[in-house]
C-alpha cells in the first residue's frame, strides 16, 4: 500500500470508528510493510490533519457548494488529505496532491473524483486569497479556525487564560511533542541506554533534573520495536508524568495503591524508585486495561505489583488506613495531551466537563480514605483545566480537615524551567515544552 493510501485509511479509521490516532497508526505499521520514508510521512500526513482540521474544513468549505456534512467520508477525506499538503508541506508540490487525491478518489469514491479535482485545483489557484475570520471583530471564532480547536473549547481557555497565552497553547498544541524515554534502571544503566540509541542515530540528551529520563531529539522512528524497548529496558513516558512518582517518593518496603493504574506508566516507575521491594496495588475500572498493566511489569521485570479490577468510585472498606501513599491519576478530559492525540479537540463535548469533575472528587475522597496517618496523597492529570485540577484539590481540602497540602515546588521550580505558581504543579506544553500536566500532594495529618 502507497503511504497516502494508508494516511486516507488511517484518517478514515479515526473518524467512523472513533479510533485513537496513534493505535489506528500503529495497528496500519503492523499491518503492512512500510519504508521508515514512508512511515514518517503517514505520521505526518495523519497527525498533521488532525491538528489543522477545523482550518482544513474551513478551506473546503470555501470552495465547495456542498456541506461537509453531507459528504462521503471517503471523499471528505481525500479532501482533506489534498488540503492539508496544499496548505502545509511545502515538499509536496500541489499538483502531486491532487492528483495523488485524484487517484485515489478513483478507487474508494469513484463517482467523486471529478468534484475532487475541481475542488483542489480550484484551491491551488486561490491558495493566497483565503481569509480567515476577522482576528479584532471575532477573535474566538479567528482563534479556533487558525489553530484548529473548537470554539467552545476556545471560549473556555479564554475564561482561564489572558488572550495571549491562549493563542500561545492553541499554536503549540498543533506542534509534535518530543518524546521522552524512562530508562529501566531495574535491568540497565541510563549510560547504556544512551550508547545504544546514539549507534542506532537517534539523538538523544540526558535529563539534568529526572536521571532516568532521555529526551528523544531526533531520529526515532518506532521505539515500540527497538530491542531495547521489547526487553524491557526502557519505557517510552512524557517528561511530566515521570514527575508523578519523582515527586510522591515511595520507598522500599512500603505499601501504596495507585486506583487509575492502566497501562501503568507510573506504577512500574514506583517500582523501580523501590527498587522492586513493598507492594504496590495496581487498580482500573476497565478489566482489558488490566492487560497492559500486568504486560508492561513483565515487560519490565516489576514483580511487586498487585493487578486487580476496582471502580474508584466505590469504598474498599477493608483498605481503610492501610496504605503509605496512595496515587491518584485521575481520569481527565486530557486536553493537556492534545499535541499526543489531536482527536481529543474535536471528541470532546462542553458537558463530558461538568461529569468528570465529579468523578474526579469522588475518586479522590474514596482514595484519601486508604492513607495512613502521616501518610501522602498524590492527585494528578493531564489537563490544563483549573476545574479539573486547582479546584479539585480546593474542593477537597474544604472538606477534609485531617489533610494539608504539601508545597512541591521547591522540588519543581529547580526542575522545571518557566513560571510556576501556589503550590501545586500546573505544566503547560507552550512554557514548559511538556504534556499539560497537574500534579498536587496532600498529606494526611
Ligand atoms: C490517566 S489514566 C491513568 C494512567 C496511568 N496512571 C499511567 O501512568 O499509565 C486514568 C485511568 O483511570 C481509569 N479509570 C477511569 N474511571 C475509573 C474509575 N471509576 N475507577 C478506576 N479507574 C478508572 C481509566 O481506565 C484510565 O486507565
Amino acid at each position: 500500500m502507497e503511504a497516502r493510501e494508508a494516511a486516507l485509511k488511517v484518517l478514515y479509521n479515526i473518524e467512523a470508528e472513533k479510533a485513537y490516532s496513534n493505535i489506528a497508526l500503529n495497528k496500519t505499521f503492523k499491518a503492512n510493510e512500510f519504508t521508515k520514508l514512508d512511515r514518517n510521512f503517514i505520521t505526518e500526513l495523519v497527525y498533521g490533519t488532525l491538528e489543522n482540521l477545523i482550518f482544513v474544513d474551513y478551506v473546503i468549505q470555501q470552495f465547495s457548494t456542498m456541506k461537509l456534512k453531507k459528504m462521503n467520508l471517503w471523499t471528505l477525506n481525500l479532501l482533506r488529505l489534498g488540503t492539508y499538503q496544499i496548505f502545509f508541506l511545502d515538499k509536496v508540490p500541489d499538483f502531486a496532491a491532487v492528483n495523488e487525491s485524484v487517484n485515489l478518489s478513483k478507487i474508494y469514491c469513484k463517482r467523486a473524483s471529478g468534484f475532487i479535482n475541481g475542488i483542489l485545483r480550484n484551491m491551488i489557484r486561490n491558495k493566497e486569497n483565503i481569509e480567515l475570520p476577522n482576528k479584532e471583530k471575532e477573535f474566538k471564532k479567528f482563534l479556533s479556525v487558525k489553530y484548529s480547536h473548537p470554539q467552545w473549547m476556545v471560549e473556555r481557555f479564554l475564561e482561564y487564560f489572558p488572550k495571549d497565552f491562549t493563542e500561545e497553547l492553541l499554536r503549540v498544541n498543533n506542534e509534535t511533542p518530543k518524546l521522552h524515554i524512562r530508562v529501566n534502571t531495574l535491568k540497565v544503566s541510563v549510560e547504556e541506554v544512551v550508547r545504544f540509541l546514539q549507534e542506532k542515530d537517534i539523538q538523544v540528551n540526558r535529563n539534568p533534573y529526572i536521571s532516568e529520563a532521555i529526551t528523544v531529539e531526533e531520529g526515532f522512528s518506532q521505539l515500540e520495536e527497538l530491542d531495547i524497548y521489547i526487553k524491557g529496558l526502557i519505557h517510552i513516558q512524557d517528561f511530566s508524568s515521570m514527575l508523578v512518582a519523582k515527586i510522591l517518593d515511595p520507598k522500599e518496603g512500603q505499601f501504596i495503591i495507585d486506583v487509575c493504574s492502566a497501562p501503568g506508566g507510573k506504577t512500574t516507575h514506583m517500582a523501580q524508585l523501590m527498587n522492586n521491594k513493598g507492594r504496590i496495588l495496581a487498580r482500573d475500572i476497565h478489566e482489558h486495561k488490566l492487560k497492559l498493566i500486568k504486560s508492561n511489569a513483565n515487560r519490565l521485570g516489576v514483580k511487586m505489583i498487585d493487578v486487580e479490577k476496582f471502580n474508584g468510585k466505590d469504598l474498599d472498606e477493608d483498605l481503610i488506613e492501610t496504605a503509605d501513599k496512595v496515587l491518584v491519576d485521575a481520569p481527565c478530559s486530557g486536553l493537556g495531551i492534545i499535541r499526543r492525540k489531536p482527536e481529543i479537540k474535536y471528541r470532546k463535548e462542553p458537558d463530558d466537563m461538568k461529569t468528570i469533575t465529579e468523578l474526579q472528587l469522588l475518586i479522590l475522597t474514596n482514595a484519601s480514605r486508604y492513607v495512613k496517618r502521616e501518610g501522602e496523597l498524590l492527585y494528578s492529570t493531564c489537563t490544563i483545566d483549573p476545574n479539573e485540577n486547582q479546584k479539585i484539590v480546593e474542593r477537597f481540602l474544604k472538606q477534609h480537615s485531617n489533610y494539608e497540602l504539601i508545597d512541591i515546588n521547591h522540588f519543581y521550580k529547580s526542575i522545571v524551567p518557566g513560571e510556576h505558581k501556589g503550590n501545586m504543579i500546573q505544566l503547560y506544553p507552550h512554557l514548559h515544552g511538556t504534556d499539560g500536566f497537574f500534579i498536587a500532594k496532600l498529606k494526611k495529618k
